[in-house]
């Protein structure tokens, strides 16, 4: 089967609209990717103002008519402005075997792994994380996930609460489940994000011991850790929900920020944090420390 990708870049109020009409003509599946941190198209003097934010990406077979789509999304969508998009014609060979094929079993730091699914356990003892992510984000391939769960190895989680921001696949929050937190509330903009985390939550035998919410549903909570992946321009508008999110004392750890706008997220976060040296992978860099 080979797929045909449909990414339109918006802004994040009309988003959803622009997902709904995409199922609605026919897409077989529909993400949403934060894109407010890589602008694509600045207002030249005198246009209206247009901040394209977030990407939603549309898949649909090959076989499929993209113009009619395209049309209908400017015809509702692109009167005052043209939609900006591309169309990317996926391969014709199964992505997901390929994927599946090349995602190994790795360990994080001293006692965690994450473990696809449909491979063996390499150490039985160890604390191992069953992964399936699906459609969402989050295998522990990415830096700013390998380097939040070196982190959350790093803490004794005995019996604490966490919170998972921007929680994709789940993999944060099993991680610190499966590490011995008690009990963690996972947060995600990305419906299918937080039904890809229940999912993986039941796989490793904790999916009663984690919550999931949209946004809008985010419940008052204090807990001990706070962990949030998200990019930086969220991290900064965030900062306060973050932040209440986390009780005195308790220990925080923002990462999906790069290496050049570490220094902005920690100045803004050190007024209620004493922060730890700033820890790197590649491009990626995370921001951790504790509530004053
Ligand atoms: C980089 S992924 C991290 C996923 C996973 N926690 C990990 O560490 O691999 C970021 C996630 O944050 C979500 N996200 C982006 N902006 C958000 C926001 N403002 N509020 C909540 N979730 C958000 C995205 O949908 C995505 O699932």
């Amino acid at each position: 089967m080979s797929w045909i990708q449909l990414t339109i870049r918006t802004e994040q109020d009309r988003a959803e609209a622009i997902g709904d009409s995409l199922s609605e003509l026919g897409a077989q599946a529909v993400t949403f990717v934060d894109a407010k941190d890589t602008p694509v198209y600045e207002p030249k003097p005198g246009e209206v103002h247009y901040w394209p934010n977030t990407e939603v990406i549309g898949l649909f077979d090959a076989e499929d008519d993209t113009d009619i789509v395209i049309a209908a999304l400017q015809n509702d969508f692109g009167q005052q402005q043209p939609l900006a998009y591309t169309l990317n014609p996926l391969e014709d060979k199964d992505w997901e075997r390929e994927w599946m094929d090349n995602f190994h079993p790795i360990q994080f730091g001293k006692r965690l792994w994450i473990c696809p699914s449909w491979r063996d356990i390499p150490d039985p003892d160890a604390v191992n994380v069953m992964l399936d992510p699906g459609v969402a984000f989050g295998t522990g391939t990415h830096p700013t996930t390998a380097l939040c769960l070196r982190w959350l190895d790093s803490l004794d989680l005995t019996d604490k609460t966490v919170v998972d921001f921007g929680c994709g696949s789940g993999i944060l929050g099993i991680a610190a489940l499966k590490l011995g937190a008690k009990r963690v509330i996972g947060i995600d903009i990305d419906p299918q994000a937080l039904e890809a985390s229940q999912a993986n939550a039941e796989r490793n035998g904790v999916g009663d011991q984690i919550e999931l919410y949209l946004p809008e549903n985010q419940p008052q909570f204090e807990a001990d850790v706070v962990v949030a992946n998200i990019l930086a321009g969220p991290l900064r508008e965030l900062q306060s929900v973050i932040t209440d999110y986390c009780h005195p004392v308790g220990v925080l750890a923002l990462s999906g920020i790069l290496v050049e706008q570490a220094e902005e997220i920690e100045q803004l976060y050190a007024r209620d944090f004493i922060l730890e040296p700033v820890q790197t992978e590649g491009d990626w860099a995370m921001v951790s420390g504790f509530k004053k």
